[in-house]
C-alpha cells in the first residue's frame, strides 16, 4: 500500500500519532494560549511521525486549524472530523491533510464502502475507527486502511471513560484482518498505559488531551520508544471551562 501516513508510522522510532485539539470533550480548553505553530514546532521536537488535527467543533476544531497546521508541519497529517460526504474528502485533500478518520459505528455500511473507495482514490489514508470485532467487520479493505481501536464512545461524545482493555482485547482481530497499522486512540493518559499497549503490539498510538496537557513530552516520547524513564509526568493544571 502506499500511504505517507502509514510509513511515517510504521517506520518512526515513536509511533505516537500526536493530536491539536483546542478542547476535551467536557469542553476544557487545552490549547492554553499556544498557537497552531507552536503545537507543530513542540509535537515534532518530541519525535512525532504524524500529526492528527481535530476540525469537528465539539471539540472546538475548523477546517481552518487543519490549514494552519498545514502550513507549519512537515509530517502527514490525520484530519479527524465526522465524514459522511464525499466532497470532505476532497476538502481534506486540499487542506493539506493524508489521512482522513472515517467512523465505523457512525456510517451505514455502504457509505463506509464508498468513502473508503472514495478516499483511496484522492490519495487519502482511510482512518477507521472501531470499538467492537462487529464494527471491524463493517471495515471494507482492511489492507488499505489503518484500523484503530477507539478507547471511548463517540456516540457518547467521548465524555465516557476510557475503557483500554478494549484496545486489548480486540488486538488479534485486528492482526487477523489485515490491517498494516492497528492504532489504539483516546484515553491514553500516561507514558506506562503507551509503552503497554505498544508492547502488547500495537503499531501506533492516538493520543491528544494527555499531550496537550503534558509539561513533559520526552517522557511519552521515551514510552513511545520502549524506554520509558520511571519519572513523574507533571500535567498542566486543567484549564477553565470554555
Ligand atoms: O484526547 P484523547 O482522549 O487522547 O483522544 C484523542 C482522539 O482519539 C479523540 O480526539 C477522538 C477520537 N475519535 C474522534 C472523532 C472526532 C474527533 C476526535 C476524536
Amino acid at each position: 500500500m502506499d500511504s505517507a501516513f502509514v510509513e511515517a508510522l510504521l517506520g518512526a522510532r515513536r509511533p505516537l500519532v500526536m493530536e491539536i485539539k483546542p478542547r476535551d470533550a467536557h469542553g476544557a480548553d487545552l490549547v492554553a494560549g499556544r498557537t497552531p505553530a507552536d503545537l507543530v514546532a513542540a509535537y515534532e521536537e518530541a519525535g512525532a511521525p504524524c500529526l492528527s488535527v481535530v476540525t469537528g467543533r465539539w471539540f472546538g476544531g475548523t477546517p481552518a486549524l487543519l490549514g494552519e497546521v498545514a502550513r507549519h508541519a512537515s509530517v502527514p497529517l490525520l484530519q479527524k472530523d465526522f465524514i459522511t460526504r464525499r466532497a470532505q474528502l476532497t476538502d481534506a485533500r486540499e487542506l493539506g491533510a493524508s489521512a482522513v478518520l472515517l467512523t465505523a459505528g457512525l456510517l451505514p455500511v455502504s457509505a463506509l464502502r464508498t468513502l473508503v473507495d472514495a478516499a483511496l482514490r484522492e490519495g487519502l489514508t482511510p482512518f477507521v475507527e472501531i470499538t467492537s470485532e462487529a464494527e471491524l467487520e463493517r471495515v471494507p479493505r482492511p489492507g488499505d486502511c489503518v484500523i484503530a481501536v477507539n478507547n471511548k464512545d463517540i456516540r457518547a461524545r467521548e465524555r465516557d471513560p476510557a475503557d483500554l482493555s478494549r484496545s486489548h482485547a480486540l488486538l488479534p482481530a485486528l492482526r487477523a484482518s489485515g490491517t498494516p497499522c492497528p492504532v489504539s486512540a483516546s484515553g491514553i493518559d500516561t507514558p506506562s498505559a503507551a509503552a503497554g499497549l505498544l508492547a502488547a503490539g500495537y503499531r501506533g498510538l492516538l493520543i491528544g488531551t494527555a499531550l496537550l496537557r503534558s509539561e513533559d513530552l520526552d517522557a511519552w516520547s521515551a514510552a513511545g520508544s520502549g524506554l520509558l524513564a520511571e519519572r513523574r509526568v507533571p500535567s498542566r493544571v486543567a484549564c477553565s471551562q470554555t
